[in-house]
């Protein structure tokens, strides 16, 4: 069976997909339809944590960076923290192999790629937010997330870019949870209206229909049960080679 993730999100509770203003609602049965009757979209959850002070470092460069983000004028005295803050990089500094070497160890076979390190959902990037997606039985993913003052473009609200960026990823979502993979290959996006930062972000994708190599998909972001943005991508299923390999076996891409 397909797997329910509401339960894990209050923004899920009961298993029903927020309403989406001015878009199609797709249910189990469209997706039925465009997959087949024995469509089942896979398994979405998160990879566990490599190694916990890791996860924890994480955690603490991202309370970092939402406290830094805009003190300048608040009088606060960062001394003894830039001190702290030197003395944990001449911790780290030394014992990380080169970026190459690290590239290479995370797409080793079975590993895990770039999923914990990735710039929107990789709990151990600083940059991400991070986001996490949940898959639904209807063939969509969605997410929530309330962005602070590193995510601002125009005043009080979310940059443009960033938008962008989590519903790039969002669209890989959708691909992989109903079993497809592919690359952005054309992007289109429309903001309707600014959307805000400090409040929360409902953001879905799904996979619209698929023919061959191409995927097409469809996402937006609503805030305060607003449309704030409507994105559609064509992805193109393609293999990338894998760095440390010398080619991309069949079935190890990612
Ligand atoms: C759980 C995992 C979560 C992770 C989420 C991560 C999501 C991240 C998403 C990304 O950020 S992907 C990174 C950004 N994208 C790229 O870097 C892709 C760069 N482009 C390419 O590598 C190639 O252009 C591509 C592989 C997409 C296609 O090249 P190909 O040489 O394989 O295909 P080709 O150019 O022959 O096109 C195949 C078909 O697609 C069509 N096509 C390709 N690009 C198109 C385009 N831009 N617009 C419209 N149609 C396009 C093309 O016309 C053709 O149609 P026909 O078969 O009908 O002739």
């Amino acid at each position: 069976m397909s797997k329910d993730t509401s339960a894990e999100d209050p923004w899920h509770s009961g298993g029903k997909l927020h309403p989406v203003l001015g878009t199609r609602d797709p249910q189990l049965a469209d997706a039925q339809r465009v997959w087949g009757e024995d469509f089942e979209p896979v398994d979405l959850s998160e990879l566990e944590g490599a190694d916990p002070h890791l996860e924890d470092v994480g955690e603490q460069m991202r309370r970092l960076r939402d406290a830094l983000t805009g003190i300048a004028d608040s009088g606060a005295d960062l001394a003894e923290a830039a001190e702290l803050l030197r003395r944990a990089a001449d911790i780290v500094e030394p014992q990380s192999p080169d970026q190459a070497t690290r590239l290479a160890s995370q797409w080793r076979k079975g590993g895990p790629g770039a999923r914990r390190t990735n710039p929107v959902g990789g709990t151990e990037n600083v940059i991400a937010p991070p986001l996490r997606a949940f898959g639904h039985p209807d063939g969509s993913v969605s997410a929530r997330i309330t962005l602070g003052l590193p995510y601002q473009g125009p005043p009080g609200c979310v940059h443009g870019g960033m938008s962008a960026l989590m519903l790039d990823h969002l669209f890989g979502f959708a691909n992989h949870w109903v079993g497809l993979r592919g690359m952005t290959a054309h992007y289109e996006i429309d903001y309707r209206k600014p959307t805000p930062l400090l409040e929360p972000l409902d953001m879905k994708a799904w996979v619209e229909s698929h023919e061959g190599r191409k995927i097409w998909v469809r996402a937006t972001i609503e805030s305060g049960g607003e449309l704030r943005v409507e994105a559609r991508a064509l992805f193109i299923s393609a293999n990338v080679p894998l760095p440390g390999r010398d080619a991309t076996a069949p079935g190890e891409e990612r």
